[in-house]
């Protein structure tokens, strides 16, 4: 292993040192791709590596082939004394010793000290005394596969099986399972019965595996449901306590599956520094199946707090993606789930789980596995053995698996001799009713095949109810001619892994579910059935016991390759080191979003400014939050902004600062506005600033006479853009559009995201390159929305023609000494927050001198109207015009220089600078966006409240 820890390494440093010369001052960095680049190239150099150390350190397979000898070939594992877990755990428990610093005493780099969180143990205990234990192995494909995992220092961390109520047991039982390296979580029965036997196995794992969720009769079953929620929460809590006491900085925490979807949450609550992976072994069902739940979006987020989540497929990582898009309406990238520029890695391709391959190939020269062989041969001489192995689980598929066995002996009466099925079928979650009452469903089946096909000497089916040894099970797949798995849905299914695993010599064939996410990896080899039709699966078991030798062996070979290259070991250092990576490129990310607004600073400011600037957005900015949590959104109720009821007596209260003017600059109409903001002494500006109205007085356009607003003129242009979005906004469900008077806006905020966002790039394609491409006019894109306005209209070219009224109007007498400029404004519209910035870099306390003069006035210039409807409403529109300020000039507002252009062209009545902004004195402020050119975020309309009632206060 120590050589690609070594290649992991590298890449951190790598990666690391890239993060270093993105921080150098003007490196013209481009992390995004950047990233991309240098995971698909230490995927490959990792790959390499792997390669070449396999052929480089053949005696190693040797040397583990011996310790696994011991470990798992001494009979059965749930006698006391066995020593297989001894064996396995003391692997991790060397590595550990070995692990000194930075470096082994090998020279080798230390391993990587990894915490295993997951419901259950590799070992069950069992008391056989007051303070004496033995460790049983804990069966199901998750405790398989990490049993393969040796290569980390680590520790697993979960439930022992058993309740411990006793001090005594529980100190001794923690000193028995220290020595193999695992901590155990005591859960009471009363929380395992809620927590595992109710939330996890009744309703999560059935919910996942598309079983539905419970049908309910009583109200009071619906609030048992309530409390198995506030278990499942309590018990992972529990978890994260536990790991919190044994956590160490620097180590990976990597918690496993359904049962434990809180504990990122609680751990990243606890500690936001900790690394945590997030891995579901079932499948996750589509977001349609997921959204049923009651407490789908608390999972989700509490899921969304790992920095890594990890699926078997890609088709469940795309579900997962989806339900966040759609549930919580975040953005899924292909990167993962971005919340506010905060990205939660997902993803599948790189970790499909796999096994210990190697084990179970050697397993099968140990002679009492050979032994096993001769006598099953023996046994079955003249028969062909089918096998089927699976937890005894609705998900497995066992009725549909007998019944087309049935079907087939009933049509094939020539083979009724001729084979034999053996069916293992491991108890499992015996407590739970519905797996109760599928034993017996089974057994009865079982019971009327075998009556009905059975002779005095041999029956078709074997039916175990119990768990086999490791060596027994290798036996019993190196003797199978055809291994049937019939999952109804299953996250993997690492018993078709294994059975391959052990097919070396015989060549048998796999029978696979195309439910089973182990389709997606051994689908070539194997015949694959939906096992819901069972005439198919029934002809499937012909066909594979009829197949000639030369397509077993290509088949097998297919899938042989594959479950001896994708490994356990392999999945789990992918894992890891994808989850080192993600933390670096997320310190990337986060070095990009600007710092939180200090309130404090914002008022010792502007308590010590005489004449304040106040710049306020509308949208999102001031509205009301209509989507509370715990609250869908309300599309009615959120379509027609509102200010928030809480801004009123803070916002008259500022008005009324002689010190102080607000302006509020919104894309919305000016009939919004005035019906929000008419009562309030403070100045408007509609439309991205197309149109003004002072304090008191009436609107006005502010529209620069270079400005082409010829489209709003051509009745051609008009009409063929009133047909697109009446065309989009028909076929996109509740979507709408908003036809300005200046412009045009669809918005598909509460349609279907994905839908939303095709629809959005096909209307964007026929916009750009259809008849009006040629218009002068800009599409500009937005998160959720497509707007037209005319070119250059944003919202910091707009500000100085506003700046320009308000000195003409005479309400600014004095130098501006402080602007506070916030809003929820589209990248297009940034830059505002570039307009003030002064020339020098942020920080310096340099001062931004500007006069705004007298503009002079001239003749008006109205705007043109035209004949349909978004346009007609201008033609009653009571507006005056003036002549814009910056004739003549780029009205753009972007940045240095732009001051010193306007200089000399406008002064105050008395001839002083109009703007005399110390950087110290000026907040830019995004609310509710994490990538922003604003020096400063919010994150809500929220925030935005309590800032303004704390200015009001000390106005
Ligand atoms: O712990 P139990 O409640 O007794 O259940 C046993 C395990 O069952 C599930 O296994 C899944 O993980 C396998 C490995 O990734 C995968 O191949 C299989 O398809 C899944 O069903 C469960 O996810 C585990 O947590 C349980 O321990
Ligand atoms: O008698 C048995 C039967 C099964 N298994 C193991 O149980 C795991 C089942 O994993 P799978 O992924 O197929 O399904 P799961 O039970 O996890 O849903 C496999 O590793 C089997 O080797 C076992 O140890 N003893």
């Amino acid at each position: 292993m120590s050589t690609h820890i070594c290649a992991t390494c590298c890449l951190k440093f790598h990666l690391q040192a890239e993060l270093q010369s993105s921080q150098v001052p003007g490196s013209k960095y481009n992390y995004n791709s950047a990233i991309l680049r240098t995971r698909l190239e230490r995927l490959l150099r990792e790959r390499e590596l792997r390669k070449s150390n396999r052929s480089s350190h053949p005696n190693e397979e040797v040397r583990d082939g011996n310790r696994d000898v011991d470990v798992f070939g001494d009979g059965p594992l749930s006698t006391e004394g066995d020593n297989w877990q001894e064996e396995f755990l003391e692997g991790i428990a060397a590595a550990r010793e070995l692990a000194d610093g930075c470096e082994r005493k090998d020279g080798q780099p230390a391993k990587q000290r990894l915490l295993v969180v997951a419901n259950r143990l590799p070992v069950s205990a069992v008391r056989r005394g007051e303070e004496s234990w033995a460790l049983e192995m804990s069966v199901g494909g998750l405790v398989s596969a990490l049993l393969g995992v040796n290569d980390f220092e680590a520790r697993w961390i979960g439930w022992a099986g058993v309740n411990v109520p006793d001090e005594i047991g529980q100190r001794s039982l923690t000193i028995a399972l220290a020595e193999k390296r695992c901590i155990p979580v005591f859960l009471d029965e009363e929380i395992v019965h809620q927590y595992y036997n109710g939330y996890c196995n009744n309703i999560l794992w059935p919910l996942f595996h598309y079983l539905g969720l419970p049908q309910e009769d009583r109200l009071a079953t619906t609030r048992g449901f309530q409390s198995q929620f506030d278990a499942y929460k309590k018990a992972n809590q529990m978890f994260a306590d536990v790991v919190n006491e044994h956590y160490e900085e620097g180590d990976v925490v990597w918690c496993h599956d359904y049962h434990l979807m809180f504990l990122p949450k609680c751990l990243k609550d606890y500690n936001n520094e900790m690394k945590v992976g997030w891995f579901l072994h079932t499948p996750f069902p589509s977001s349609e199946i997921h959204r049923t739940l009651p407490s789908r979006s608390e999972l989700l987020r509490s899921v969304l707090a790992a920095d890594l989540v990890g699926f078997h497929t890609y088709d469940y990582a795309r579900h997962f993606v989806s339900a966040c898009t759609r549930i919580l309406g975040l953005e899924g990238t292909p990167e993962g789930v971005e919340d506010q520029g905060k990205l939660t890695r997902v993803a599948a391709v790189f970790f499909p789980i796999g096994i210990d391959s190697d084990r179970f190939i050697r397993a099968l020269e140990l002679p009492q596995v050979k032994d096993h062989i001769k006598e099953l041969k023996d046994r079955f001489a003249g028969r062909k053995v089918m096998l089927g192995v699976d937890r005894l689980d609705m998900i497995k598929g066992i009725p549909q698996k007998i019944l087309a066995f049935e079907k087939f002996l009933e049509e094939n009466p020539l083979w009724r001799d001729g084979v034999v099925l053996l069916q293992i079928a491991v108890p499992t979650r015996t407590d739970v009713p519905e797996y109760q009452k599928l034993t017996c469903q089974v057994h009865e089946i079982v019971g009327r095949i075998n009556g009905r096909f059975g002779t005095l000497t041999a029956v078709p089916i074997h039916h175990l109810d119990r768990t086999l040894d490791f060596q027994a099970l290798c036996a019993l797949y190196a003797v199978t001619d055809v291994a049937l798995v019939t999952s109804l849905r299953d996250g993997m299914n690492l018993v078709s892994y294994e059975f391959v695993a052990c097919q070396a010599s015989k060549k048998g064939v796999l029978i696979l579910s195309e439910f089973a996410g182990a389709a997606q990896s051994l689908g070539a080899g194997a015949i694959l059935v939906n096992p819901w039709n069972i005439t198919e699966v029934a002809a499937s078991i012909g066909y594979a016991l009829n197949m000639p030798a030369d397509e077993r062996e290509k088949r097998h070979h297919h899938n042989f390759m594959h479950v001896t290259t994708h490994t356990s070991q392999e999945w789990a250092e992918t894992f890891v080191s994808e989850l080192n990576d993600s933390i670096v490129e997320a310190q990337m990310r986060t070095r990009q979003i600007p710092p939180l607004l200090r309130t404090r600073d914002v008022l010792q400011c502007y308590l010590q400014s005489n004449n304040r600037l106040l710049i306020l957005g509308f949208n999102a900015t001031l509205t009301e939050p209509v989507d509370a949590p715990g609250r869908r959104v309300d599309q009615f109720k959120e379509m027609e902004l509102k200010l928030h009821p809480d801004l009123r007596e803070p916002l008259k209260k500022l008005c009324n600062d002689p010190k102080t003017t607000i302006v509020v600059l919104s894309g919305s109409e000016r009939s919004v506005l005035d019906k929000n903001f008419g009562e309030y002494s403070l100045w408007l500006a509609a439309e991205h600033g197309m149109f003004v109205r002072p304090t008191k007085g009436e609107w006005m356009t502010t529209m620069p006479e270079n400005l082409h607003m010829d489209w709003v003129d051509s009745v051609k242009v008009q009409d063929v853009l009133l047909h697109v979005f009446e065309y989009f906004t028909e076929r996109t469900p509740r979507s709408h559009f908003e036809p300005r008077e200046t412009s045009l806006v669809w918005n598909y905020k509460y349609a279907d995201v994905e839908f939303g966002r095709l629809q959005a790039k096909d209307m964007l394609q026929h916009l750009w390159t259809g008849p009006i491409s040629n218009a002068s006019v800009e599409v500009v894109q937005g998160g959720r929305s497509v707007e037209v306005r005319a070119v250059g209209v944003t919202k910091g070219a707009a500000i100085d023609r506003i700046l320009g009224e308000i000195v003409h109007n005479k309400d600014v007498k004095a130098p501006i000494d402080y602007v506070l400029c916030i809003g929820h404004f589209l990248p297009k519209d940034e830059d505002i927050y570039n307009f003030f910035e002064p020339e020098l870099p942020a920080g310096l306390a340099t001062t931004a001198r500007a006069n705004i003069g007298n503009p002079v006035n001239g003749s008006a210039s109205n705007l043109p109207i035209g004949r349909n409807g978004f346009r007609a409403r201008c033609s009653n529109a009571p507006y005056k015009s003036f002549p814009n300020s910056d004739k003549g000039t780029s009205s753009n507002g972007n940045g240095a220089g732009w001051w010193s252009k306007m200089r000399d062209r406008f002064t105050l009545q008395e001839g002083s600078s109009v703007l005399d902004l110390k950087s110290e004195n000026y907040f830019s402020c995004a609310v509710g966006r994490k990538r922003s050119s604003a020096r400063y975020l919010l994150g809500s309309s929220a925030d935005v409240v309590s800032l303004m009632k704390e200015l009001a206060e000390v106005s």
